[in-house]
């Protein structure tokens, strides 16, 4: 272990009973940042939508809101309801990313870059039956997702680690698939396309589920500039995405505009008791035009 390591009391988090246990440094003091923030982070609108029933998210919602579940506002239960069905809709954006993974068998290896507490993980095991590797920088968030994989009996198939996704700990080829969901606005697109590129197996797929910036607006509006001061973040153009792609032997086989399809989340949650205030600056990006949720699946050529 080298001087800039240093150890945790995190015990289930890249080591096991015969390893020593590590999280490597952050490789930029930018990275130490999201460390941080992804850390002490605990906010009810992903943690009692997570207690629905064990998958925790940390992405946003597409789909038509079901009226008939969600019932009269009037009643005691109707929070309840809107808990869940937010939820729902959490869950369909990732069934949808899972769709466009195309055909993986059980002995295939996905990995998840940027993994949050591991809700797409737990899914793609669940759908394939296949190792699933997901990556996150935060060891709370790693330890978070370990203990659920321990619970659920799949930890042998599912597994978090705190590792920097440009530099991931796979041999060339190694990946079937691989994705980034809501993580790709953290780190250089040409950077993380190359790694991607690199772990994925000729013919493997790469899929993406990203927030955007719109070229045809012209530059980020004030609200990108709110959401990015709001999660730390660095939300890349539509065109940057397709240029990385292009530039690392990712050809896409699908791009799919989920804008039309992410507002009703936005809208539902907005009536919510859980909002964290930066639901106005999504609403009005995507009505104006000039932020797109958008989907891209991509072929390892
Ligand atoms: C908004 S969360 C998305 C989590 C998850 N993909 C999901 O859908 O629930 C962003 C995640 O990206 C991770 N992340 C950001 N930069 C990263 C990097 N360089 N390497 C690994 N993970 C990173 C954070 O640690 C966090 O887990
Ligand atoms: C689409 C874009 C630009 C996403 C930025 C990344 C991000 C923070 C996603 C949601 O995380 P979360 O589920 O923890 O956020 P919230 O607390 O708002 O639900
Ligand atoms: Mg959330």
């Amino acid at each position: 272990m080298s001087s800039t390591d240093f150890t945790t009391d995190v015990t289930s988090v890249n080591g096991s009973a015969d390893q020593p246990v590590f999280i490597p440094a952050p490789a930029t003091p930018y990275q130490g940042d999201i460390a941080r923030y992804w850390d002490h982070e605990a906010r009810p609108v992903n943690l009692r939508l997570g207690d629905v029933d064990g998958l925790y998210h940390h992405h946003y919602g597409i789909g038509d809101v079901d009226r008939s579940a969600l019932g009269d506002t009037g009643d005691d239960a109707y929070e309840k309801r809107l808990i869940a069905e937010l939820h729902r809709l959490e869950s369909a954006q990732a069934e949808m990313l899972l769709d466009h993974l195309g055909a993986i068998a059980r002995d295939d290896t996905l990995v998840d870059a940027g993994c949050g507490r591991g809700g797409s993980m737990v899914m793609a095991h669940q759908r394939f039956g296949c190792k699933v590797e997901g990556l996150t920088l935060s060891a709370k968030q790693a330890e978070f997702g370990n203990q659920r994989a321990l619970e659920l009996g799949i930890e042998d198939s599912v597994r978090s680690r705190v590792c920097n996704m440009l530099a991931m700990p796979f041999e060339t080829g190694q990946a079937a698939g691989s994705w980034n969901n809501e993580s790709s606005m953290y780190v250089d697109l040409e950077d993380l396309m190359a790694e991607h590129s690199r772990v994925l197996s000729v013919g493997g797929r790469y899929v993406t589920i990203t927030g955007c910036w719109n070229p045809r607006y012209g530059q980020p509006s004030k609200w990108v500039s709110q959401i990015n001061a709001h999660f730390e973040c660095n939300i890349h153009s539509r065109r940057e995405y397709l240029r990385a792609m292009a530039d690392n032997r990712l050809v896409p086989q699908a791009v799919v505009d989920l804008t039309p399809a992410t507002l009703p989340y936005w809208e539902l949650r907005a009536t919510s008791s859980l909002v964290t205030g930066i639901e106005e600056a999504f609403i009005n990006s995507y009505r104006d035009g000039s932020f797109q949720y958008v989907l891209i699946a991509a072929d390892r050529v």
